[in-house]
């Protein structure tokens, strides 16, 4: 039986359509909103499709608005994805105290706190939940898969495809929080979605996952030198050091003047779609 979708508007945009929808999710136990690019290669075949992860404060729509990735997806035929940032509307209590935790802020994993661990399950919703979707009611392709995002995004998009890479089968980040257990945004989220225990924590932790662990295929990494978090909450050295541990294939670019915001993304928004259309059609 095919899972119920509900469409909230669609737009015809460059040959294909950018679309809104919801559906009621198992993983989170509420109605979540996501977003999809069909490129006009669609209509005649099934395409790849590339999930990206939004950052802290975001929604299915921020990527879609702002990024400009649209053009050059409809030439490539490649389908994007955006989904929330948490689930919204169940009001536990702290939910929305605070910008960085909670509402928009589900980090992407599976909590196993409460009051967090029934609902907030982004990591299954990412992994499982929301590729089904996909792949029963558009015309995705079942074997490739690609994942990226921004920030605490990036930080999603890296932990899931290291924890799954049979699932995810290109990687990229635009500044992403690359070390979460030791920097601020991780450990205020880590402490309460998944305990006191720091060993636990490195579960979900890209530096700590690419130390021990190769993705089978390169990763692209962009950081912007005028990014306002990028001393207190980013650490993309700690990738690096990870990547030179483990030997993994991993191009980190940095970028003068750049900020942390979707004007840098936009930039640089071309070379991550070629990025994932290049692994993705190989
Ligand atoms: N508190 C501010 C700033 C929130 C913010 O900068 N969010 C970033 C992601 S930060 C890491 O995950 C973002 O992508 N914002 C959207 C944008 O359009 O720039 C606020 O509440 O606005």
């Amino acid at each position: 039986m095919m899972s119920a979708i509900t469409t909230r508007s669609t737009h015809a945009c460059f040959g294909g359509t950018q679309g809104f929808y919801s559906h009621l999710s198992t993983s989170t136990g509420i109605e979540m909103r996501f977003a999809v690019f069909v490129p006009p290669q669609a209509q005649t075949h099934t395409v790849p499709a590339v999930y990206f992860l939004a950052g802290l404060t975001c929604t299915e729509e921020t990527f879609a608005i702002k990024a400009g990735a649209q053009r050059l997806a409809a030439e490539l035929g490649l389908m994007i994805v955006t989904c929330d940032t948490s689930p919204r509307g169940l009001n536990i209590p702290g939910d929305s105290e605070s910008w960085d935790f909670g509402v928009g802020a589900g980090f992407y994993l599976d909590a196993t706190q409460e009051p967090w661990a029934t609902n907030y399950r982004m990591g299954t919703y990412v992994n499982e939940e929301l590729p089904a979707l996909i792949e029963e009611n558009f015309s995705a392709r079942k074997d490739r898969r690609g994942l990226f995002g921004h920030s605490m995004g990036g930080h999603g998009a890296l932990v899931n495809a290291l924890r799954n890479p049979g699932r995810w089968h290109s990687l990229s980040a635009f500044a992403p929080i690359s070390n979460p257990c030791a920097v601020p945004w991780g450990e205020k989220a880590f402490s309460r979605y998944l305990g006191d225990d720091r060993e636990a924590w490195k579960a979900w932790d890209a530096s700590e996952l690419m130390r021990n662990k190769k993705y089978p295929s390169s990763i692209l990494i962009d950081q912007g030198l005028g990014d306002q978090f990028l001393e207190q909450q980013l650490a993309p050295e700690s990738l690096e050091a990870a990547a030179e541990l483990s030997g993994q294939a991993l191009t980190l670019r940095r970028h003068e003047g750049y900020d942390h915001g979707y004007y840098f993304i936009q930039t640089f928004i071309a070379d991550h779609l070629a990025h994932h259309a290049a692994v993705l059609n190989s």
